[in-house]
């Protein structure tokens, strides 16, 4: 049953061919990435001839209720969202009883691609960097009263050294009504303090990956990450905040302060080394 409707999902979900246009407007250049609810292309608007990036709901998902909220609610997150490394939606469209929405195009690598298939390697002080701008992201989401719950290394794409931030399908915001995915009344300041370490922790998943990238394993035997990587002090400690591992964090500020220790000592570290 399950071999079939994998059949069933390749069939129904093959992509769009390169060269045909979507919405009189939209040419498909390719497929730059396939996701659990969408398939995602380039495509040359034809006016401007810029590049756009075309998000299509997966037909095979098209009349799963909770996927098609999932579309909606990132639609409707990122319209309200104004910030230069989030992408801004142009419109959206239904083209042959599919669902489609147009955004801008971020140049560059997901960091999944850029670590695995890159073999790309963050040190301690390049990690420290990238979640120093992961923070101030989280920071001003938070502050629009939108918690991303879905920070991960395929949802960042870096260009150069900026990072950049997609996929908001499981966005929450609980003031917005018009929001698909919202909560309806208020919520306890509990729940807000839950959202939020849940992109906590997710900055700290996404450090200790970044992390492990530069560890090469000198025995058979998984031993935790506090002992497979050698850490400064100040960088495991927010770590382990981060994880929950230790008091977890209440606040961006708090975070901020932390980090901005374990990145001392990285400048520190560097400047011993020069003299
Ligand atoms: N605006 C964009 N600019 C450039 N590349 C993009 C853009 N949006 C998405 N991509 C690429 O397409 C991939 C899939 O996009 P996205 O994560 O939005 O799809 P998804 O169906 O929500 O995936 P998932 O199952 O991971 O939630 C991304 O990892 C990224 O490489």
């Amino acid at each position: 049953m399950r071999t079939i409707r994998k059949v069933f999902q390749l069939f129904v979900d093959k992509p769009i061919g390169n060269g045909e246009v979507l919405n009189d407007h939209y040419e498909v250049l390719k497929v730059i990435g396939t996701g659990s609810y969408g398939i995602v292309y380039l495509c040359k608007e034809l006016k401007s001839e810029e590049n756009r990036v075309v998000k299509q709901l997966r037909p095979s998902k098209r009349r799963d209720k909770k996927v098609v909220e999932m579309f909606e609610n990132e639609i409707s997150v990122l319209q309200r969202l104004n910030h230069q490394r989030i992408p801004i939606v142009y419109e959206t469209f239904a083209h042959n009883g599919h669902l489609f929405y147009v955004m801008g195009f971020i140049e560059g690598e997901n960091l999944e691609d850029q670590i695995f298939s890159g073999k790309k390697k963050f040190n301690e002080k390049e990690s420290l960097l990238i979640l120093s701008q992961l923070l101030e992201f989280i920071d001003f989401l938070h502050k629009h009263n939108i918690y991303h719950q879905d920070l991960r290394i395929p949802n960042i794409i870096l260009q150069n050294s900026e990072i950049f931030l997609i996929d908001f399908g499981l966005a929450k915001s609980p003031i917005s009504a018009d929001l698909v995915h919202p909560f309806s009344g208020s919520l306890s300041d509990n729940e807000l303090l839950e959202m939020r370490r849940q992109d906590y922790y997710d900055l700290g998943d996404i450090l200790l990956y970044l992390l492990y990238t530069t560890y090469s394993p000198k025995g058979k035997k998984a031993l935790p990450w506090t002992e497979e990587l050698s850490l400064e002090v100040e960088t495991v400690f927010l770590l382990k905040r981060l994880l929950q591992i230790d008091e977890p964090y209440s606040n961006v500020s708090e975070i901020s302060t932390d980090l901005q220790a374990a990145l001392l000592k990285q400048q520190k570290y560097i400047h011993s080394e020069e003299v």
